[in-house]
C-alpha cells in the first residue's frame, strides 16, 4: 500500500514531462544545439520569477523532439513514471501549436503521443486533450482544431493553455462551440496568473466543464459560491504554483480554503520535470507543508474520480480503489 492514493492525474502537460536527461538525449540523436553546456547548466535554469520565463523554457527545450518516436519516448517515460506514482487514470494535455510552430506536424505529434498512450501500463486508463495556445491568434486555433479532427487520432476534449495575463477566454468561443458540436469535452486554464474574471468567463463563454488552477477564483466571492453551488471541479497544481511565483509558500497554498469553501479541488502536477514533482510528490507535499486530515486526503482523490471524463463502470472502480485505499490507510 503506498503512502499517497491512487491518482486521477487530470491536469499534466506532456512536455512539461520532459525530463533534463532526455532532453541531452534527444538533442544529441537529433542533432540539436541547445545553449547549455551540461546537463547543470540546464538544471540551474530551473528558478523561475513566472509563468512566462517558465514557458520560455518549456518552449525552447520542445526544440529537441522532431519525430513521432521522439513524442513516444517522452510520453512513455512519463507513463512509466506516473505507474510508479499510482496513477490509474491520466487525461494528458498536448501542445500542438508549439511544434507546428517549429515546422513539426500535427500528426508527427498525435501519432507519437497517442502511440504511447495506447500501450499505457495494464490497468491504467488514459486520454488525450490537445490544448490551445492562448497567446496566439484564434484563427490558428481554429486551423489545428479542423487538423486535429482529419487525424482520426482518438481525443478527448480540448483544452487552453500558455500565457494566460491579457489573452481571456472569450477569444476562442468559436474554437470551443465547434469542438463541443464535435463531441469533444471541454477544459481550460483560468485563474492561474489571470483574473477571478477569467474563470466566470471559461464557463459561460467557453462552457468549460473543468477549470484548471482556478486558485484566483478566491478573489472573488461570489465566484466561489457559484464554483461550490455548481460542483465545479478545480485541478489545483501547488508545486507548479509556488514554482510559478502564483503562491509565496506551500505553506500558504489555499488548497485548505478552497476545501474549506467546499470546492471540488483536486490535486495535480501541471508540469512535474519542471516543478520538483509528479502527481504523488504533490500529494506527499501538501500532506505535509498544509497537515492535510485523512479525510481531506481522500476527498482530494475522490473529486479528481468525480471530475475525470470516464463512463460509470470506469468511474465506480476508480472510487473504489480510493475508497480502499482510504479503509487501508486507517
Ligand atoms: N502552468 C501552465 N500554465 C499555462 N500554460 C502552461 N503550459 C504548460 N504549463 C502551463
Ligand atoms: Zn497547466
Amino acid at each position: 500500500m503506498t503512502d499517497t492514493p491512487p491518482a486521477v492525474e487530470l491536469h499534466v502537460h506532456v512536455e512539461g514531462t520532459l525530463e533534463p536527461e532526455l532532453i541531452m538525449e534527444l538533442a544529441q540523436r537529433n542533432r540539436v544545439a541547445l545553449p547549455y553546456a551540461d546537463l547543470d547548466d540546464l538544471r540551474a535554469r530551473y528558478a523561475f520569477t513566472d509563468l512566462s520565463h517558465f514557458l520560455d523554457l518549456y518552449y525552447a527545450n520542445m526544440a529537441v523532439l522532431r519525430h513521432a518516436e521522439d513524442f513516444a519516448a517522452m510520453t512513455a517515460a512519463y507513463l512509466e513514471r506516473a505507474a510508479r506514482a499510482g496513477v490509474r487514470h491520466v487525461e494528458l494535455f498536448v501542445d500542438p501549436q508549439a511544434h507546428l510552430a517549429r515546422g513539426v506536424g500535427v500528426e508527427v505529434v498525435l501519432e507519437g503521443v497517442s502511440g504511447a498512450l495506447a500501450a499505457a501500463p495494464a490497468g491504467m486508463t488514459t486520454g488525450l486533450i490537445p490544448c490551445f495556445l492562448r497567446d496566439r491568434p484564434a484563427e490558428e486555433a481554429s486551423e489545428v482544431l479542423d487538423a486535429l479532427l482529419a487525424s482520426g487520432t482518438p481525443l478527448l476534449g480540448i483544452g487552453l493553455d500558455s500565457a494566460e495575463a491579457g489573452n481571456p477566454p472569450s477569444r476562442f468561443a468559436d474554437v470551443y462551440a465547434r469542438a463541443r458540436a464535435e463531441g469533444l469535452r471541454l477544459v481550460a486554464h483560468a485563474g492561474e496568473e489571470g483574473p477571478a474574471d477569467y474563470v466566470r468567463e471559461a464557463l459561460d463563454v467557453l462552457g468549460v466543464e473543468r477549470v484548471d488552477h482556478g486558485i484566483r477564483s478566491l478573489e472573488d466571492p461570489a465566484l466561489v459560491a457559484r464554483l461550490a453551488q455548481e460542483a465545479v471541479p478545480l485541478t489545483v497544481c501547488p508545486l507548479s504554483n509556488v514554482r510559478l511565483r502564483a503562491v509565496r509558500t506551500l505553506a500558504a497554498h489555499p488548497l485548505p480554503l478552497m476545501l474549506g469553501a467546499g470546492l471540488a479541488v483536486s490535486v495535480h502536477s501541471d508540469d512535474p520535470a519542471y516543478f520538483g514533482g509528479y502527481v504523488d510528490d504533490n500529494h506527499r507535499a501538501v500532506v505535509e507543508a498544509l497537515h492535510l486530515s485523512d479525510e481531506q486526503v481522500r476527498t482530494l482523490a475522490l473529486n479528481a474520480v468525480e471530475a475525470a471524463f470516464v463512463d460509470d463502470a470506469r468511474r465506480a472502480e476508480l472510487r473504489g480503489e480510493v475508497t480502499a485505499w482510504a479503509a487501508a490507510q486507517a
